[in-house]
């Protein structure tokens, strides 16, 4: 169930970060609305992993400032981020899926309906019982995404989610995450897969360098980006 309020849209307005004296990012400003997912893309290093970490909250930006929509609750709790690489405790597939809902407070019950149904969504609901450390790559990471999905955020962040995935793996999560968008989820992903990004875009936001060159509506992003370095990516031409 959707919050009554909703957390968006969000606002990042000047936004810098930068780590022993070198930027990393520089005076990144957009904002991210609610309704089809947002494709953060560029090439290796271009920022795109801080960027997300910037807005989800995990870093705090050296310059600028993000602000969400709804500041009556707290946007912590509408959102929640899935890495590249999950880290999961060491228990089974299910006591994984509860641990976030006791940390959100939920009842007993509610934290068990939230967990299997979750489960069920990335297919692992046969799996509860298995240490969570165990699964597959693949498996992990749907397990990952339950984990996320179970607190039924509004905003899903996704860094990379299939970097070291295979195909079916990767087409696997995709599906998960086409259904979560069903639902109303608003996602915000980085991937350097331009099929992946062809694929679930709504909207594309192009970091070069730190900086954000571009925000546009993926169909017209992909036929006809409008600046130079967009180009010479799409076209495998641009590696930094
Ligand atoms: N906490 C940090 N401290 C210092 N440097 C960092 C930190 N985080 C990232 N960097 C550097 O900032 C740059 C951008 O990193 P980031 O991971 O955001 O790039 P990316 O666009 O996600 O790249 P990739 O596609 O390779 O994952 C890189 O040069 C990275 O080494």
């Amino acid at each position: 169930m959707r919050a009554p309020e909703t957390i968006l849209p969000l606002r990042a307005e000047g936004l810098g970060f930068a780590a022993n004296g070198v930027a990393i990012l520089r005076d990144v400003s957009l904002t991210i609305e609610a309704g089809d997912p947002t494709l953060i893309i560029g090439p290796n290093g271009a920022g795109k992993s801080v960027l997300l970490r910037l807005l989800h909250g995990l870093l705090a930006p050296s310059a600028g400032r993000i602000a969400w929509a709804g500041a009556a609750g707290d946007p912590a709790r509408g959102q929640a981020m899935v890495f590249q690489r999950p880290v999961l405790l060491r228990r089974s597939v299910l006591g994984n899926a509860l641990y976030p809902l006791r940390l959100a407070g939920l009842a007993r019950a509610e934290r068990a309906r939230r967990a299997r149904e979750a489960l069920a969504l990335v297919g692992l609901d046969a799996l509860a019982d298995r240490p969570a450390r165990r699964l597959s790559g693949g498996e992990q990471q749907r397990l990952a995404l339950a984990r996320a999905a179970a607190l039924h955020p509004e905003v899903l962040f996704l860094d990379e989610p299939c970097a070291s995935l295979d195909p079916a793996a990767t087409r696997a999560v995709e599906e998960i995450v086409a259904t979560l968008v069903r639902r109303g989820t608003k996602l915000v992903m980085t991937t350097h897969d331009l099929g992946q990004a062809r694929r679930l875009a709504g909207e594309v936001v192009f970091l070069h360098r730190g900086r954000v060159l571009e925000q546009a509506p993926a169909g017209r992003f992909f036929a006809a980006p409008a600046t130079p370095e967009a180009a010479a990516f799409l076209r495998g031409e641009l590696v930094w």
